[in-house]
Order: C-alpha cells, then sequence, then structure tokens
C-alpha cells in the first residue's frame, strides 16, 4: 500500500434487494486516520453500506477495496478479509456464555491463530484501555448496555484492524449510557484509528466527523466537513432531511 491509498475505496458499489436498488452507485473513499459520518433518513442505504464493506451482503456492482486490496473479489477468504476490518452493530451481540475478556480474544485466536497469552495480553490491555480492566472475568449480562457496547468496541479493536465500521452503536443505549460509548468514539479517534460509521446521533457526527457524507435512497447526495453539510448544505434533499430533524 502507497502512502496516499485510501485505507477504504468504494467504487461504483450498486447493491439490489429484488426490484430495488438500495446502494445506486456509491463511490466513496475513506483516508488513513479519517473519521467519516454516514448521515440519512431511514432505509438510505447506511447499514447496507457497512455490510457491504465488511462482506456481510455482496455487492451487485462496483468494487472495494481494503488497502488496495479488492475484497469484492470472490476469491478473497472473509474471514481474513473480516480480520482486518473491526465491526461494532446497534446490538452488542456479545457472547452470552463467554467471559468478557473470551469475548475480546475470540477472533485474534480462531481467526488469527494467536496463542492465548498473546490474545489475552492485547486483550486485557484493552479492557484497560476502556476502563473495564477489573471485569475481564464476568460474563457481558452483569455490564450495563453501555459497559457492553464498549466491550463490543473493545473486540473490534482486538486484531488491531486498519478500519472501524461502527453502524448506529448508541441506538439501543439508554439516553444516559450514549456519552461514554461516544467519548470513547472521541479518544479512538484522538488515538489514529480510521472509522467509517453510520449515526443519527447529528450532534455527535458534528463533533467527531473529519467528513460528513449524506445518502438518500441509496445515494450520495453530498459530502463535506461537518460546517459545510450542518451549516451550509448545497443540496435540497441534504437542506429537507436536516430541517425534519428540528
Ligand atoms: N435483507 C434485506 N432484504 C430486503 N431489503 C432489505 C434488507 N436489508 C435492508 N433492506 C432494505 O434496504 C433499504 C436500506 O436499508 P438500510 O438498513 O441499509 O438503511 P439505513 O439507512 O441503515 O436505515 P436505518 O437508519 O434505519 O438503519 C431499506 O429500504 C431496507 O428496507
Amino acid at each position: 500500500m502507497t502512502a496516499n491509498e485510501p485505507v477504504l475505496r468504494v467504487e461504483g458499489v450498486v447493491k439490489w434487494y429484488g426490484e430495488q436498488p438500495v446502494l445506486d452507485g456509491i463511490d466513496l473513499d475513506v483516508a488513513r486516520h479519517e473519521v467519516v459520518v454516514l448521515i440519512g433518513a431511514s432505509g438510505s442505504g447506511k447499514s447496507t453500506l457497512l455490510k457491504t464493506v465488511n462482506l456481510l451482503e455482496r455487492v451487485d456492482d462496483g468494487q472495494i477495496f481494503l488497502a488496495g486490496d479488492d475484497i469484492t473479489d470472490p476469491r478473497v477468504n472473509a474471514d481474513r478479509v473480516r480480520a482486518r476490518i473491526g465491526v461494532v452493530f446497534q446490538h452488542y451481540n456479545l457472547f452470552p456464555h463467554m467471559s468478557v475478556l473470551d469475548n475480546v480474544t475470540l477472533a485474534g485466536r480462531h481467526v488469527l491463530g494467536w496463542s492465548r497469552p498473546r490474545a489475552e495480553a492485547r486483550g486485557r490491555e484493552l479492557l484497560e484501555r476502556i476502563g473495564l480492566g477489573d471485569r475481564a472475568a464476568e460474563y457481558p449480562d452483569r455490564l450495563s448496555g453501555g459497559q457492553q457496547q464498549r466491550v463490543a468496541i473493545a473486540r473490534a479493536l482486538a486484531t488491531e484492524p486498519e478500519l472501524l465500521l461502527l453502524d448506529e452503536i448508541t441506538s439501543a443505549l439508554d439516553p444516559q449510557l450514549v456519552g461514554e460509548v461516544l467519548d470513547l468514539v472521541g479518544e479512538l479517534k484522538a488515538a489514529g484509528s480510521t472509522i467509517l460509521m453510520a449515526t443519527h446521533e447529528m450532534s455527535f457526527a458534528r463533533r467527531v466527523a473529519d467528513r460528513v457524507v449524506f445518502l438518500q435512497n441509496g445515494r450520495l447526495v453530498e459530502q463535506g466537513t461537518p460546517e459545510q453539510i450542518f451549516d451550509a448544505p448545497q443540496h435540497e434533499e441534504t437542506r429537507r432531511f436536516l430541517a425534519r430533524l428540528g
């Protein structure tokens, strides 16, 4: 990979569900250390775009490159690609029958083949970083929703991914737990993570995004800095979307 190559390049991506194009020719780059935030109405295609990057959905047309590698090539090993991309979803999806530490070490041990000591050293370091170092041996249901979502973020970081995908990671949380998760994302940004995320939290998008991307009906309508998008949107569709949010 060359110095200027984006971590992620999405080129002409099209995805159909039945008769309906859900992604209608998306072009998008994410540079190293950049935080790109997807906004748009429910159903505009944000989650589907993240799923195509993580290979949970196959594209019908176009290509996706991760650090220059075409990950939409049908011959790629999807598990290997996924180990290079950390993903956190709305529902934290921790394994309830495994300790917090085992949840965090699973991918390193089973996908990357790390030894237990290596995976656990990395896992404990991450749990310390998210302020849950003393909860390693507990089961997830002993933790609050915000703490579980922080563990899910630690799990996503465990394989030292090149890219983090965050999909509505606060929308299932009680309002008083949202802040701790958003603060953690702010810390990841400060530490230089490369992040592509979808959110309905416009105040957070404004705070954390280097670039905001507005999607509507599977098309990328407009993108720019938070100031450009929120204070001076150029497209009528963007203006209408933001006006509806009040
Ligand atoms: N598995 C599926 N089968 C058929 N249609 C789907 C499927 N998943 C999503 N869709 C449709 O694709 C469109 C885009 O959905 P997507 O979840 O990507 O939107 P979104 O912008 O992430 O919405 P939200 O903000 O509500 O999460 C919607 O019309 C949705 O109904």
